[in-house]
């Protein structure tokens, strides 16, 4: 069992003036894999309170994953403060992301989302609208389950485990 949390960036959703779309998205295509959701919280567009939140959140969890606050708003400092967590930048994501985005829509290149691990934990952004959510979770999605058993050691035969599970 991968235990979440998801941390959903939203000036307007922390004051309760939007529902938590993009959040009840990540909820919902989370039971394709075997998850439980152990943290959940709505905050704003503030780079220490994110780095706090990820740094407490990274105690309970497997995984993070943040939806918001990515883009190149004034306001948007998601990914900074995801790489001041983070010891190690998972690259591929976000370029897997953006490759993938660009086939729906050209602003897809406007999302810098990061992923990286902190300690024990995969930390992945996602962008803020729930289309931007559900394209982009559906892209890293499969892979969740086989990196968390990477970082945690679980798994350390690459090859052999690919024989086993051919498309993840
Ligand atoms: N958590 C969410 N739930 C539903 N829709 C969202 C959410 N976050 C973003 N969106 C939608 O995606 C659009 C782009 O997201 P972005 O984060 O840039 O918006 P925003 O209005 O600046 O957000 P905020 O002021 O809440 O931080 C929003 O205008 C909204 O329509
Ligand atoms: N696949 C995909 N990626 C996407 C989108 C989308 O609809 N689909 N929306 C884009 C838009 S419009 C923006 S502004 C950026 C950043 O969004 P954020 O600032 O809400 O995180 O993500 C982009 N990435």
């Amino acid at each position: 069992m991968i235990r979440t949390a998801i941390v959903t960036l939203s000036d307007k959703g922390s004051k309760g003036e939007r529902e938590d779309k993009s959040g009840e998205i990540i909820r919902t295509m989370l039971q394709q894999i075997n998850t439980s959701i152990v943290a959940y919280e709505i905050i704003p567009d503030e780079k220490d309170l994110i780095i706090k939140k990820l740094r407490e959140f990274s105690k309970l969890s497997d995984l993070i994953i943040t939806t918001g606050g990515t883009g190149v708003g004034p306001r948007d400092i998601t990914p900074e403060a995801t790489r001041a967590v983070i010891e190690k930048e998972l690259p591929g994501f976000g370029e897997a992301m953006r490759m993938e985005g660009m086939k729906h829509t050209p602003r897809a290149m406007g999302s810098r989302a990061v992923a990286g691990i902190y300690r024990q934990t995969l930390i992945i952004n996602l962008p803020g609208s729930p289309k931007g959510v559900a394209e982009n979770l559906s892209v890293v999605l499969p892979v969740i389950p086989h990196t968390i058993n990477l970082i945690k050691g679980t798994v350390t035969d690459c090859a052999k485990d690919r024989e086993q599970h051919p498309h993840r």
